[in-house]
C-alpha cells in the first residue's frame, strides 16, 4: 500500500512540474515571436534608411566628391550637375588592353558611377608599352582584374564590374543591357560588328576607337539622328588578309593613349549630353601621330537599307561574327594549318635532321621584327617579297640546279605558311618546308633563351 502511494506521488509531481514547464515555455514562445516582430520592423527601418542614403548619395556631392572632383566640378558646362549625372551613369569597357586602360582610367578618375570591363586574356610582358594600369606583378593574371585593382587604387567610390568572358553574340546582350555606354576598345572586326549590332539592338551609344603603328581613329556610333552605323559604313567585312592587328604591325603606346583618352572625353559628353560642346557622332576623327595632326571628316549619313540599323532591319538577332567575317575574335587561336603534313616541320627536326644539311632557312618576318631578333644561319625575305611573283621567278632562276631544301620561318607559324603554300603552288617539284610554331616554338622546346615578343 506504502508502495502505490510513492508512485501516486511521483506522478502527480510530475505533471505539475511538466505543466509548469508548459506555462514557462508558452510564455518564452510569446516573449520570442514579440521580439522577432520588433526585429524585423527594426530591419526594415534600417533597409529603407540605407536605400534612402544611397539614393541621396547619387543625388548629392559629399565632401570627398567636392574635393575630388573639383577642378572639373569649377568648369561652366560640367557643374554639381554634370558630377551627378556622371555619378548615375554605368559604362562598359570593351577590351581591357591599349585603349581600354586609359579610358578607363580617366572615366573612373572623372567619378564615373559603375564601370563594367570585359576581357577574356591575362596580362602579358608585351602589353606593358602601352596598356599602362598593368604592371610586373599582374603578369598572367586576368586583365580585368589586374585593371579593377589598379583603378580602385585611382578611386575607391566607384563601383567596378569585371567580366572576364569572350564577348560573343550569346552574351552580349545580357551584359550590354547592364550599362548606359558603351566602349569599343578591342581590336578586331569580328567585335566591331557584334558590338555594333548589339548597340543598335539595344540603342545604347557606342563609343569606337582603334589604333595601330602610328596612326588612330574614332568615332561615335548610334548617337542622335541620322548617325550611321558601323554597317551603314561597312556593309561588307575585309577581306581577312588585309586586316592587321598591333600584334602584327606594331603600335606606338603615347599612340593607343590619344585615342582611349579620346575615347574617355567623348564617353563623358554622351552621358552629359554633350557638354557644351558637340559629340563626334556622323563623324570620324582621323589621328596621324607622324605628323601629329587631326583630321575630322564626315561620315555618310544612315543606310536606307542598313542590314541592321534601318526601319526594316535584314538582322533582329545576334549572328555568329566570326564566321561572318571569317577571322577570330581572340587571338589565343589562330594557328593556322594549310600545308600538307610532310611541307611541315617540328622544330626538334629542323634542329636535329635539318640544320646539318645544306638548306635555306628564310625568315619571312618584316624587317623591324628580324633585327629584333633571328637563327643565325637565316636571311630575312619578308612575306609580302615572297609574294611577288616576280621576286619569286628571279629566285627559282638563281636556284635553278640547286637541290638545297627551302625552309620558311616566321614568329608563330602562320605567315611561313603561306609563304610554303605560294612558293609550292609556283614551283610543286621543290621542296619547300615551314617550321611549326616558328621562333615561339623555338624558344619554347629548343632555347629559352632565344627572345620571344
Ligand atoms: N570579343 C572580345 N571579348 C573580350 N575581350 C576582347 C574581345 N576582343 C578583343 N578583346 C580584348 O581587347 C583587347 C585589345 O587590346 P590590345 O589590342 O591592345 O591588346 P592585345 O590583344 O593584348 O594585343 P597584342 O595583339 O599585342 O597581343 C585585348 O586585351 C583583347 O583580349
Ligand atoms: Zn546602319
Amino acid at each position: 500500500m506504502a508502495a502505490e502511494t510513492k508512485i501516486d506521488d511521483e506522478i502527480e509531481k510530475l505533471r505539475q512540474e511538466i505543466q509548469e514547464l508548459r506555462r514557462n515555455c508558452a510564455a518564452k514562445e510569446k516573449r520570442l515571436s514579440e521580439l522577432e516582430a520588433q526585429q524585423q520592423k527594426q530591419n526594415e527601418q534600417a533597409n529603407a534608411q540605407q536605400q534612402q542614403t544611397s539614393a541621396s548619395s547619387d543625388q548629392m556631392l559629399n565632401n570627398d566628391d567636392i574635393a575630388r572632383y573639383s577642378r572639373q566640378l569649377i568648369l561652366p558646362n560640367f557643374g554639381v550637375k554634370g558630377q551627378l549625372k556622371l555619378k548615375q551613369t554605368a559604362f562598359l569597357i570593351v577590351g581591357m588592353g591599349g585603349l581600354g586602360c586609359p579610358s578607363s582610367q580617366y572615366l573612373l578618375a572623372a567619378g564615373c558611377g559603375r564601370l563594367g570591363l570585359v576581357d577574356y586574356d591575362e596580362v602579358e610582358r608585351s602589353n606593358f608599352h602601352r596598356q599602362t594600369l598593368h604592371t610586373e606583378m599582374s603578369i598572367g593574371m586576368a586583365k580585368v582584374e589586374s585593371a579593377k585593382q589598379a583603378l580602385q587604387q585611382i578611386n575607391p567610390h566607384c563601383q567596378i564590374e569585371c567580366h572576364r568572358l569572350l564577348l560573343n553574340s550569346e552574351n552580349a546582350l545580357e551584359i550590354l543591357r547592364q550599362y548606359d555606354v558603351v566602349l569599343d576598345c578591342t581590336d578586331n572586326v569580328a567585335t566591331r560588328y557584334l558590338l555594333n549590332d548589339a548597340c543598335v539592338m539595344l540603342n545604347k551609344p557606342l563609343i569606337s576607337g582603334s589604333a595601330l603603328q602610328m596612326d588612330g581613329q574614332l568615332t561615335v556610333y548610334n548617337y542622335g539622328e541620322n548617325c550611321p552605323c558601323y554597317r551603314c559604313l561597312y556593309p561588307v567585312p575585309p577581306p581577312p588578309d588585309t586586316v592587321t592587328n598591333c600584334g602584327d604591325g606594331g603600335v606606338l603606346g603615347a599612340i593607343t593613349g590619344v585615342i582611349g583618352s579620346l575615347q574617355a572625353l567623348e564617353a563623358i559628353k554622351v552621358a552629359l549630353g554633350g557638354l557644351g560642346g558637340e559629340v563626334l557622332a556622323g563623324r570620324l576623327l582621323i589621328f596621324d601621330g607622324g605628323r601629329c595632326q587631326f583630321r575630322n571628316i564626315r561620315l555618310r549619313s544612315k543606310r536606307a537599307d542598313c542590314d541592321v540599323c534601318s526601319p526594316k532591319p535584314m538582322i533582329t538577332q545576334l549572328i555568329d561574327y566570326e564566321q561572318f567575317c571569317g577571322m577570330h575574335a581572340s587571338d589565343k587561336d589562330m594557328a593556322l594549318n594549310i600545308l600538307p603534313l610532310e611541307n611541315r616541320l617540328t622544330v626538334e627536326e629542323y634542329k636535329n635532321e635539318v640544320l646539318q644539311r645544306k638548306h635555306i632557312l628564310m625568315d619571312v618576318r618584316q624587317p623591324a621584327e628580324f633585327e629584333i631578333c633571328r637563327l643565325p644561319n637565316s636571311e630575312n625575305v619578308p612575306l609580302k617579297t615572297i609574294l611577288n611573283d616576280s621576286y619569286l621567278q628571279r629566285f627559282e632562276e638563281e636556284l635553278k640546279d640547286e637541290e638545297r631544301g627551302i625552309i620558311l620561318l616566321c614568329r608563330r607559324g602562320n605567315d611561313s605558311q603561306l609563304a610554303a603554300q605560294h612558293i609550292l603552288q609556283r614551283f610543286p617539284q621543290r621542296a619547300v618546308f615551314d617550321i611549326k610554331g616558328g621562333l615561339h616554338a623555338w624558344h619554347f622546346k629548343i632555347d629559352n633563351s632565344f627572345p620571344i615578343y
